[in-house]
């Protein structure tokens, strides 16, 4: 997989992509990012990156040229799916993590102030994404979450593979409850199942949780997953209405 990033403040990159899992992907050359400073490809006295907005408003929006001029460095290296991060975008699932990740080049736009120029927007951008509906102060840190959702598709990056497959979100469900040592923490115990070593059962106990769990937190992933007869058989005990 590979990440060309057009930032204007490069050094935000520094560390999030120094540390863990990504860091040692990037070393094993599971993956590969280049942060380029939008800075560097404005050939003006000023080094003019954004400029106020035609017809008057608040906020300054990036200038087209310099956009155009790192795209085009990019695309003389590869044939990056280009991806400008906007709170207008279609808002980041892990289906699309999934899309993002089946284009294993991806040139990803980070945006400040009000955005960037329409021209730039409609002739040179493949896609559009948000990563919520919240506003944050630019396109970085959705960068950040797209080289992490995308990066554990990448084999070898997550340490067990069945891991990433089995993951709840990946089944559409939100996953069970973790506990670790000591078995009796302020009088609180762990539960006896997890200490039965009896797979099947523990297996049982966990999809159970992972059941209960979504239906109380998170009741509309439950119409999107992919549940077998006896999950909804507990979901309808734990009073789930499939229709509703
Ligand atoms: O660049 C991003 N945000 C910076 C930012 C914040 C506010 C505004 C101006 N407000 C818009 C408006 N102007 C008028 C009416 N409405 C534009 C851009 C961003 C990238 S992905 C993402 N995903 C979720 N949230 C986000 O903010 C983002």
């Amino acid at each position: 997989m590979r990440y060309d990033i057009v930032t204007i403040f490069p050094e935000y990159f520094e560390s999030p992509l120094e540390v863990g899992a990504i860091k040692k992907a990037r070393k094993r050359g599971l993956i590969s990012i280049n942060i380029l400073n939008l800075r560097d490809f404005a050939y003006d006295k000023h080094k003019m990156v954004d400029d106020r907005p035609f017809g008057g408003g608040e906020g300054m929006v990036f200038k087209p040229e310099p956009l155009y001029r790192a795209i085009q460095k990019v695309k003389g290296e590869g044939s990056p799916y280009v991806v400008y991060l906007s709170p207008q975008g279609r808002v980041l699932t892990q289906k699309i993590v999934k899309e993002l990740y089946e284009k294993k080049h991806l040139l990803l736009i980070c945006g400040r102030y009000e955005g960037i120029d329409e021209r730039i927007r409609e002739h040179f951008i493949d896609d559009e994404i948000s990563i919520g509906d919240y506003v944050v102060f630019g396109g970085e840190v959705a960068a950040l979450v797209i080289i992490e959702a995308v990066s554990r598709l990448v084999p070898g990056v997550v340490g067990k593979r069945d891991s990433v497959e089995k993951e709840s979100f990946s089944q559409g469900l939100l996953k069970y409850p973790q506990y670790t040592r000591p078995r009796d923490f302020m009088g609180y115990q762990v539960p006896e199942v997890l200490l039965s070593g009896d797979h099947a059962r523990i297996e049982a106990w966990r999809r159970r949780k992972s059941l209960e769990t979504t239906l109380k937190r998170r009741p509309d992933l439950l119409k999107k997953a992919s549940l077998s007869p006896e999950d909804e058989k507990i979901l309808k005990e734990l009073g789930w209405k499939k229709y509703e």
